[in-house]
């Protein structure tokens, strides 16, 4: 939340700029063991952008109907569409990078901004090139499933834009791993009613945010350090794939602690999860055999951790 001096809780903006970009420049990475994921031609670079500033010359606006100094959210919709045109590089974060420096820059009156956004994701479709198949380098499907994210906040300070926070994500995973999960152990008294588990169908809604020790890492792709957000993806699955959890609280650690020895160029990562563990309706006579399930009905439990590098030595009390 964008504040002045004093605490006082000032700003506006506008949300849901969506933008749908065009061959951007591609952006290559290095592979890990735990995905194929190598980069992205970024022939389509869509966002769904939220934008919002702050700053003392606005206070009037608010408390003297005093329209002086406001730039319309309507110009903030347009200056980030246009300026999208001119940003030369491959990442989410280093386009919000490239508006906020070149807003802060027009308009010297405004003091802080946040800008934050949903990479709107789109897959090349697979097309038959003559008796094999190839993706498609025209032909894109909008994919409403996982996708990457991004926010900023920004300050000027001495005359120019200094990057107050930075945090990258990967939004909306919902993965279910059938067997090889359980919840038990935990404290039973005259109001619980849950039985322990020893197999369970576990159904995670998960948000993964993470921070670079240096965030020229996220803004400038060609630097190598990008941490894409298909490759956490990917390391979740494997994860969950190979762990059996007594928990998901345990599971979003495990995870954390992958992501942070895989990607030494992060600081800091971040958990929201969600329990969506399904229904059972028919139990399966052996956790390998045909069970039935439904959707869980509200309300549904939630976790948060935030993991740092301090979680990986040895003897931090937390391993
Ligand atoms: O992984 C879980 N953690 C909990 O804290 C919890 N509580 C609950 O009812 N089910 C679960 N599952």
């Amino acid at each position: 939340m964008l504040k002045l001096r004093g605490g006082r809780t000032l700003y506006y903006g506008k949300g849901d700029v969506l933008s749908y970009r065009t061959y951007a420049a591609p952006l290559a990475v290095k592979p890990i063991p735990e995905s194929p994921y190598a980069g992205d031609e970024n022939i389509i670079f869509a966002h769904n952008i939220k934008f919002s500033v702050s700053g003392e010359s606005l206070l009037t606006s608010f408390t003297e109907g005093d329209n002086s100094q406001v730039v319309a959210t309507d110009s903030m919709k347009n200056f980030i569409l246009r300026e999208t045109s001119n940003y030369g590089g491959c990442t989410t974060e280093g386009l919000l990078a490239f508006l906020a420096e070149r807003f802060l820059e027009r308009y010297p009156h405004i003091d802080e901004l946040a800008i934050e956004a949903d990479r709107l994701p789109f897959s090349a479709v697979t097309v038959a090139d003559g008796g094999g198949w190839s993706a498609s380098d025209l032909v894109f499907r909008r994919s409403h499933n996982e996708h990457a994210g991004a926010s900023l906040r920004w300050r000027r300070e001495d005359g120019g834009a200094k990057l107050l926070k930075q945090e990258s994500a990967l939004s909306r995973v919902q993965l279910i791993k059938v067997r090889g999960s359980s919840f038990y152990g935990f404290v039973r008294d005259e109001y619980t009613t849950l039985p322990e588990s020893h197999d369970r169908p576990l159904f995670i809604f998960l948000d993964i945010f993470w921070t670079y020790e240096n965030a020229a890492d996220a803004i400038d792709g060609g630097r190598g350090k990008y941490v894409p957000s298909e490759q956490v993806h990917d390391l979740a699955h494997t994860v969950f794939h190979s762990v059996h959890s007594p928990s998901i609280q345990s599971l979003i650690y495990a995870i954390g602690q992958r992501i942070l020895v895989s990607f030494p160029q992060l600081s800091e990562v971040r958990f929201e999860s969600n329990n969506r563990t399904w229904e059972t309706v028919v139990e399966p006579a052996d956790p390998a055999s045909a069970g039935v399930y439904t959707e869980p009905r509200p309300p549904y439990g939630f976790q948060g951790f935030t993991l740092t590098r301090e979680d990986l030595s040895e003897g931090n009390g937390r391993t």
